[in-house]
């Protein structure tokens, strides 16, 4: 087993870091400090003071414990090898990877920080990838060589000017495209350890024959990607007729073994639960915990966009859960490492569809009633009994959060609205703009407040709703922001006349 081994970044220690980044500075992925130092003029940039060298000794590691003792910061005897296949702890809760925090805290926040800056762009394998880029944080004792990674993460944080500006009064409004990625959400931050992993523990003669999970779409697409690229099989369990087209060729695609159950998200998650306990193929889902230490690096990463500096809020859409909490892991960790001082506010947005945590939050926590999740165009978050609640009320619970709905209309006009100043996000990201549209209403989010909204899959997988939406085929719903191309007769006159009367409704 390799020891990890940290680089000391001090070479690469930028002369001069801007702190006070005006919203442009970040709006197209703008040079590193790290980088650009080079072209710095040494005399108006000091040199900081050089870096302690890294303890010889520095050894990290993780381990699974169960999740009540991180929730109820209750201590136990009960944790187990990475390298072991288990999904729950023993009294049948949710598991959680504990890092060794001691180990990590041997390096102040400033060192962590500089180290991370150092990677940015860096084609040394397997650092160029916005996850292994924190590899320490993330799996700290697997073997690069071991490692599948297609340099997924660093990813944009655009700054959304116009949307802000037009519609919210905002002027640092930001969205984390997470969607633009290797496979096109999120997911791929969190199957590149999880494959990783998998792929470490076949060398180890692990008796593994494949991958599986149950998916909305988006989890299946990243598996089959992932194994793939490492000549592993996966399984994938969808429900019939409930994901986009561009979704279910993804996994068609790259070889996955693909089965169209007549059953929805939850369905698929309850047999693919039962046939990872009976067949020896490995669970790839978020109840699998592996999967947030990726998921986690979304947040660290938002952090280092901002220059360290700590946004107010950061709003996700919420369907199976796992994503809340692993940005909460992510800027929590930050904290107690001491890269920053305090951690933002977040915000889980649910499709009116499919929201059982909203209506845990709205019943005060009281009572958790899973729920049959009707047909929503955010079809990635059709999900009625998540796995993760626990994990999501948590990551709630201590970063003083929120849980917000939006109905169909609402979160089709809310991505209709954000795409009409340049953007494409999906319908779960309309989800989220529509939370923050409401937060920005009743004034619980203010005109000046950093807010990045997270965007967790790319566009060009709706493409359908959006057509829907556009051409206002959509019953029961105005379609108030659709934009309906225009026939024409191939003629000078008859272009003209369109033309003039274009013209004239904008001026
Ligand atoms: C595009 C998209 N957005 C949001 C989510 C919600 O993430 P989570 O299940 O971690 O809550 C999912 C998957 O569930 C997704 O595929
Ligand atoms: N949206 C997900 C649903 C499953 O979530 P997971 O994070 O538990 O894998 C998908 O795309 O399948």
């Amino acid at each position: 087993m390799a020891t990890a081994h940290l680089l000391h970044p001090s070479s690469l220690l930028p002369t001069s870091k801007s702190k006070s980044p005006s919203p442009h500075h970040h709006h197209l992925r703008r040079p590193h400090p790290a980088i650009t130092c080079t072209t710095t003029p040494p005399i108006t940039s000091p040199p900081l003071p050089p870096f302690p060298p890294p303890l010889p000794a520095a050894k990290f590691s993780a381990k699974y414990v169960p999740f009540t003792s991180i929730s109820t910061a209750t201590p136990t005897s009960e944790s187990y090898s990475l390298d072991e296949v288990i999904y729950r702890s023993s009294d049948g809760g949710l598991l959680d990877v504990h890092h060794d925090m001691d180990a990590l805290r041997q390096f102040d926040g400033r060192y962590w920080r500089t180290l991370f800056d150092s990677r940015i762009g860096t084609t040394r394998w397997p650092y160029g990838s916005g996850v292994w880029s924190k590899k320490e944080w993330v799996l700290p004792e697997i073997d690069a060589a071991d490692i599948v990674s297609a340099f997924e993460g660093n990813s944009n944080l655009f700054w959304a000017e116009r949307f802000g500006k037009k519609f919210l009064q905002m002027n640092d409004l930001w969205v984390k495209h997470c969607g633009i990625s290797h496979t096109g959400s999120f997911k791929d931050l969190g199957m590149t350890v999880l494959v990783s992993q998998v792929n470490r523990l076949r060398k180890m003669n692990r008796p593994l024959v494949g991958v599986g999970c149950a998916s909305t779409g988006d989890t299946s697409a990243a598996l089959s990607a992932y194994c793939a690229a490492a000549g592993i099989p996966s399984i994938v369990f969808l429900p019939a007729n409930k994901i986009s087209m561009a979704q279910l060729v993804q996994p068609i695609a790259n070889g996955a073994f693909v089965l169209s159950i007549d059953t929805d998200f939850d369905g698929c998650m309850r047999l693919i639960r039962q046939i990872t306990t009976e067949l020896p193929i490995y669970l790839a889902n978020s109840l699998n915990s592996l999967r947030l230490e990726g998921q986690k690096t979304a947040a660290i990463e938002i952090l280092q966009q901002f220059d360290w500096e700590v946004p107010d809020w950061v709003i996700v859409p919420g369907g199976n859960l796992g994503n809340i909490y692993a940005f909460y892991k992510g800027f929590k960790m930050c904290q107690e490492l001491g890269l920053v001082d305090r951690i933002p506010r977040l915000v889980c947005a649910q499709a009116r569809n499919a929201n059982p945590l909203y209506r845990y939050y709205r019943s005060g926590w009281k009572e958790f009633t899973p729920m049959k999740a009707e047909t929503t165009f955010a079809s990635a978050i059709q999900i009625g009994d998540p796995v993760s609640i626990d994990r999501a009320v948590y990551a709630l619970q201590k970063s003083n959060g929120i849980v917000e709905e939006a109905t169909e209309e609402e979160l089709m006009d809310a991505m209709a609205l954000a795409d009409s100043t340049g953007m494409f996000v999906c319908p779960h990201t309309g989800v989220a703009l529509s939370a923050l549209i409401k937060l920005r209403g009743s004034g619980t989010i203010r005109p000046t407040d950093r807010t990045v909204v997270v965007s967790t899959a790319h566009g060009l997988k709706f493409t359908q709703a959006k057509v829907d939406y556009h051409s206002g085929r959509i019953p029961e719903m105005e379609c108030r922001h659709g934009n309906r191309p225009v026939s024409v007769k191939a003629e000078f006159g008859s272009v003209m006349d369109e033309l003039k009367k274009f013209l004239s409704e904008k001026r």
